[in-house]
């Protein structure tokens, strides 16, 4: 998409749609229909996908690699993808509660119908044993044929088991936080949310505190490139990455959990906090996981991203998060680091179907300026599709937090 210019915000033309006023309902159907009318259809090329390459197909023009070639590793988006893409209309962009279309979605798309919810609410049992969605699945000749369009390289998948899904038994006492109000919707289609006041400013205080002084607080200190990343992604970044354990950050699994209506904290990757200091960034890349990580016994792959921004950069330092083929307010979507803010998106779900991951979520975390006054810092979270079992720091588990967050629930009740 040109800079400034924007798509019309009607979904797919659907008249199930509210318009751009808060709280329109749109049904169940509706959505559903949304959703089985993926990419196919249409045979208007869209601005973005000119000029050739794409993902999964079989024409690529190969561009010689370089670092402001944004189409260097990962091909624009084909016509047919590219056209199910769906901006925000402008006004809801300010923060406020969620229209009803964005909870239909976070429920039918993204397998969270619990987010956010309403305390007094009474919860089903059917509501509290609903199963994680899994992704579309995709036949393994065909995964090794989209990563090769992807990557430029043949790439050969070893073959998948099927998923060990543990169910929960941690009872946290979540409802004492209240629903979150202050929604900013940057993306429908896919969906991508801001949540302002996500922390307090002595909160991110601390999350940064906390991995300054890492030795005191047996926090794992890492500088490896790739962290976490799919290799074939060729993911690069300089920042430092280090990893708390889940006794020490109950605010951030608490709420995180809370916000996507989760039982238990057992889906959670180990929390990461991580440090771009000037000129450091991470490139391109996709936060799912490729076939060589996203190991099913141990928790499956990666369905949501939530990331908490520690600090406050002006416009002209640099670090926003950047989503190569998202249009926001002005051009493409560019998330400004600020303090307290959250941003939430989804890796591993809609986009293309039958694909095991939204290309569409390609993103970077834009280099922090040469003249900016302060470090970018950030806090994130992934969510895999069933229990996962933490490496790192060495010992650090899931119920090790279990006393941290009810003490802080506890706190909560009282105040
Ligand atoms: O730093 C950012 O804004 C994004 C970081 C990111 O995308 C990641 O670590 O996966
Ligand atoms: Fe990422």
């Amino acid at each position: 998409l040109a800079a400034g210019s924007r798509p019309n915000v009607g979904l797919h033309g659907s008249s199930c749609y509210g318009g751009s006023r808060r709280g329109a309902r749109i049904s169940r159907r509706c959505v559903s229909t949304l959703w089985a009318q993926k990419p196919g259809k249409s045979t208007k090329r869209h601005p973005a996908a000119v000029g050739g390459g794409g993902f999964g197909g079989a024409s690529r023009t190969h561009m010689p690699p370089s670092p402001t070639n944004d189409y260097a590793v990962f091909p624009r988006l084909e016509p047919p993808v590219a056209d199910t893409l769906v901006a925000a209309p402008e006004d809801w962009e300010q923060p406020g509660p969620l229209p009803n279309e964005i909870y239909q979605r976070l429920d039918q798309i993204y397998g969270l119908p619990r987010f956010n919810y309403e305390t007094s609410e009474p919860v089903s049992l059917d509501e509290l044993m609903v199963a994680p969605k899994d992704p579309p699945s995709i036949s393994r000749n065909e995964f090794d044929d989209l990563l090769s369009a992807a990557t430029g390289r043949p790439v050969s998948t070893p073959p998948a088991s099927t998923f060990a899904s543990t169910p929960s038994s941690a009872d946290l006492p979540l409802d004492a936080l209240p629903p979150f109000e202050k929604f900013r919707i940057l993306h429908v289609d896919p969906l991508v949310l801001g949540i302002d006041d996500f922390f307090t400013a002595a909160e991110c205080d601390r999350y940064v505190a906390l991995a300054t002084q890492n030795q005191k607080h047996n926090i794992l200190e890492s500088r490896s490139p790739t962290v976490g990343k799919d290799a074939a992604a060729k993911a690069q970044r300089t920042s430092t990455t280090y990893y708390n354990h889940f006794e020490g950050v109950p605010e951030l699994m608490a709420k995180a959990s809370r916000l996507l209506g989760l039982q238990s904290i057992d889906r959670w990757e180990e929390p990461q906090t991580v440090r771009y200091r000037k000129n450091e960034k991470f490139t391109w890349h996709l936060d799912a996981l490729g076939p060589n990580e996203n190991n099913p016994g141990l928790g499956g792959q990666r369905l949501a991203t939530l990331l908490v921004y520690h600090t406050d950069l002006q416009s002209d330092e640099g670090g926003a998060t950047m989503f190569r083929d998202l249009t926001g307010t002005n051009g493409r979507l560019a998330v400004r680091p600020r303090r307290g803010a959250a941003l939430l998106f989804f890796p591993a779900a809609g986009g293309i179907p039958n694909a095991p991951f939204d290309v569409r979520t390609l993103h970077c975390g834009q280099a922090v300026s040469a003249t900016s006054q302060q470090d970018k810092w950030i806090s994130q979270l992934w969510l895999r599709q069933s229990s996962y079992t933490p490496t790192a720091p060495p010992g650090n588990s899931h119920s090790q937090a279990t006393k941290a967050i009810s003490e802080y629930c506890a706190n909560l009740s009282v105040k």
